[in-house]
């Protein structure tokens, strides 16, 4: 293997080189500071060929695509380049839904195959959560030409839809081999010695040169409580998961541990602690009573959250959230008398293209004004604008005090707990795991029993969809 390699450049040669690239890489690797470096060489390349470039910039959800917005705008602004670089580049990212053109009541997107999308290149964050029937609904719509960058974390849980894309993409990715052809261009181009990857190279291995995987998390320190424990699970080492939760090398991370009684084997005889859990979300109440702006209130809620493995169950999503609304009931947040009122936060549990709402989207009831009773729940949208909806044209949603980790892919909070079931079962993998410590940024803790981690820890998601074998079936991977 090459030594020294920047990953990161590699991502950029390979990108600007092919029309179909994929960047996959853990939290804080640099997906986003490097595809802003890649956007503006494509538009600098445009310019010197005097051609005009459309990029547009896509996620799965509206939760992603405002991260996507977010972290784009930012990293734009610090760029070494020219305004007019600068400027075309957009800041704004759409749904896929959105992108394809969703029409209400309708199966069919208004782009496809004999519509197809009006731009050059099509950047996609958050990919493993785009299941096969979109993709392929989202490479017939793109127009011959285009080029396709698609950027995720290979190592979190695919879509609940049918077929993980991204997984299955870039299942050998560990163990790349690349053309000679290949290696001759990354060689000349980064001045690193790529020889080694030739090796093993055989004609079916073509994917290679189109994937990287970026490796060095610049956001946690390697040898941080989230950064080890992340590690751990992916690795599906259960000693050192538990090494690290038993002894943390920093704050970052907590274990509460929940004993199993000795004659079940299966049941918590703790029940969880609910105001401690509630008490993560007192800043966000303060602003409530405060009457904060909306855009204050939505960066205070999501700056914790509760997550939960599964839906049912008594460690479950519906009734930590219940007993959330219970626990917020008695501090005087809520009153359980009424649907609507100030702080109440829910989540859209299916599209709603009439409303412009998505399934995942996250509202805050807040009155219309600081000084009216009339209630409105906020969204806010793709593109980082705030929505005011009548509570009584939404149809279906849920109370978000909690959320699956299905349900948080794509966002990240400051702090996060998460809450394992009090049984082993299927859902409950090392992808699932990995995902919800990823979402931490500053702190993570853990409630659960020991058994039912490291059954986790210990089982992996099988992936159904035949892409990987049609990819990867004669390669070694
Ligand atoms: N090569 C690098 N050298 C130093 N710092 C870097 C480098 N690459 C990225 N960073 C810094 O690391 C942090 C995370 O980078 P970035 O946001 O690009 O990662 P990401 O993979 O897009 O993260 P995520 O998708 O998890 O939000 C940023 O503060 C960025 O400035």
């Amino acid at each position: 293997m090459a030594d020294g390699v920047d990953w990161q450049k590699v991502a950029v040669a390979s990108a600007a080189a092919q029309d179909f690239s994929i960047i996959s890489g853990g939290p804080g690797t640099g997906k986003t500071t490097t595809v802003i470096k890649l956007l503006a060489l494509l538009v600098q390349q445009a310019n010197f060929d005097n051609q005009s470039m459309t990029i547009k910039l896509t996620a799965p959800t509206g939760k992603a695509a405002a991260r996507l917005t977010e972290s784009i705008s930012n990293a734009k602004h610090s760029l070494p380049v020219d305004q007019s670089i600068k400027d075309a580049i957009p800041e704004r990212a759409s749904t896929l839904h959105r992108l394809l053109g969703a029409n209400f009541g309708r199966s069919e997107f208004k782009f496809n195959a004999q519509n197809p999308l009006h731009l050059d290149v099509l950047l996609v964050d958050e990919v493993s959560m785009v299941d096969l029937p979109m993709m392929a609904k989202l490479i017939d719509a793109l127009p011959a030409h285009a080029r396709l960058i698609l950027l995720g974390d290979k190592d979190q849980l695919a879509s609940v839809e049918a077929g993980g894309v991204l997984g299955d993409l870039t299942a050998g990715i560990e163990n790349l081999s690349f053309s000679p052809s290949w290696t001759n261009y990354l060689t000349d181009m980064l001045d690193n010695d790529f020889s080694s990857y030739t090796q093993s190279f055989t004609k079916d291995k073509w994917i290679g040169q189109h994937l990287t995987l970026l490796r060095k998390s610049y956001r946690f320190d390697g040898r941080s409580g989230i950064g080890l424990l992340a590690s751990a699970v992916n690795k599906g080492s259960e000693k050192q998961a538990l090494k690290t939760l038993y002894n943390p090398p920093d704050n970052s991370i907590a274990w509460h541990s929940v004993e199993l009684s000795q004659e079940s084997k299966q049941m918590p005889n703790e029940k969880i602690d609910i105001e401690l859990l509630g008490k993560g979300y007192a800043d966000y109440w303060q602003g409530v009573r405060s009457n904060l702006s909306i855009d204050l209130l939505f960066s205070l809620f999501s700056s914790y959250q509760v997550l939960c493995a599964v839906r049912q169950g008594e460690l479950g999503v519906e009734s930590i959230n219940e007993g959330l609304r219970q626990y917020f009931y008695q501090r005087g947040y809520l009153n359980l008398d009424q649907v609507w009122e100030p702080g109440k936060a829910i989540m859209i549990r299916r599209n709603d293209t009439s409303l412009g709402l998505f399934n995942g989207d996250i509202g805050i009831c807040m009155p219309e004004s600081p000084d009216s009773n009339r209630m409105r729940v906020w969204f806010q949208l793709s593109d980082g604008s705030i929505k005011g909806i009548l509570p009584s044209r939404l149809s279906e949603y849920e109370l978000v005090y909690a959320m699956t980790v299905h349900k948080s892919q794509g966002s990240e909070f400051d702090r996060v707990v998460l809450v394992l079931p009090e049984k082993t079962g299927p859902v409950l993998t090392k992808e699932l795991l990995y995902t919800g410590i990823t979402r931490a940024k500053q702190h993570f803790s853990l409630w659960g029993s020991e058994m039912v981690l490291r059954h986790a820890i210990s089982n992996k998601v099988i992936r159904l969809s035949g892409l990987q074998s049609k990819i990867w079936s004669n390669s070694e991977q």
